[in-house]
């Protein structure tokens, strides 16, 4: 598969680069970026963190605003920021082009609905499309965490909790946790996956984590002041079944913190952090 280099910038000792390819899962032309830290090398691959953004994102809002790049330099994790949903001139979009649906809303399923269908199957992107290509033609392994925001946390958890063997850890930032039972998640997946609700149900964290038998180490950071928290967030929802079932799921609500990538960019480095731990890297100086 042919990669386009739109992008370089040097920062941290490491290159951040933008690169466009064909999805042939998603049936369009799609941009990513990758945050190479200074360590890799094809003598010395590193692991690499997938970070799902939150509903009108693409692959810029992450890496220009969270200011991962310094830590994650540091521990010699790489980044990969996917976009948020298929894109073109032929990719269905919401009739009212309304932000959470459509275009920037693809929430890392795989569509069974006309029209959606054609293009968004972000899941099969994310868990397989997507690593081959970056384990194909960048000095990384095949250890995997993944991260996201909201929309992107949702997609963090589900994918996670559905794919215990490929993700070492997994992590969130006011993470939709309960999509079948919120505005967003419903009015996404009755579009993207038909009305019959049992079928939204495999892309559920909380129905997903009542059903696992793995215990993978799960961090969420959330703040007070959200506006999203009450109606779309829940995330007291997964941490009811997180605790009957002790799982290895910690909650940190972060007293006056909003939805916004100020908050992410104030605990960006204990998420490196964590994962690090799990992928078994050390911090070097
Ligand atoms: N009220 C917002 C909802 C969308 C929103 O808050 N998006 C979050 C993720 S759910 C985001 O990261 N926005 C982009 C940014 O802050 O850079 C809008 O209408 O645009």
């Amino acid at each position: 598969m042919i990669l386009e280099n739109i992008s370089s910038n040097k920062v941290c000792e490491g290159w951040h680069k933008q690169y466009t390819h064909n999805s042939k899962v998603l049936n369009c032309e799609m941009r990513f970026a990758i945050f190479l830290p200074p360590q890799a090398s094809a003598n010395n691959p590193v692991p690499v963190l997938y970070w799902l953004s939150g509903l009108t994102c693409s692959d810029e809002n992450f890496m220009q605003k969270a200011g991962a790049q310094k830590m994650a330099a540091k521990l010699g994790v790489a980044i990969v920021a996917p976009d948020t949903s298929p894109r073109g001139e032929d990719v269905a979009d919401d009739i009212n082009k309304a932000y959470d649906l459509g275009l920037g809303a693809g929430f890392y399923i795989n569509a069974t609905q006309a029209p959606w269908n054609k293009h968004y199957q972000m899941y099969d992107y994310i868990v397989h499309e997507l690593p081959a290509l970056i384990e194909t033609n960048f000095p990384v392994t095949t250890q995997r965490a993944i991260s996201g925001h909201s929309m992107g946390g949702h997609g963090a958890l589900t994918i996670g909790l559905r794919n215990p063997e490929l993700y070492q850890s997994i992590s969130a930032f006011s993470p939709i946790c309960n999509p079948i039972n919120c505005p967003w998640g419903e009015k996404a997946f009755s579009a993207y996956l038909g009305t019959d609700s049992e079928d939204w149900k495999i892309y559920d964290s909380c129905e997903l984590l009542a059903k696992t038998t793995s215990h993978q180490p799960i961090l969420i950071d959330q703040g007070s002041n959200d506006s999203f928290l009450q109606t779309q967030l829940k995330p007291e929802n997964l941490m009811a079944i997180a605790n009957k079932k002790n799982s290895l799921l910690t909650l940190n609500m972060r007293e006056g913190y909003d939805h916004s990538y100020y908050f992410i960019s104030s605990f960006i480095d204990s998420h490196l952090e964590f994962h690090a731990a799990h992928l078994g890297l050390t911090q070097q100086s």
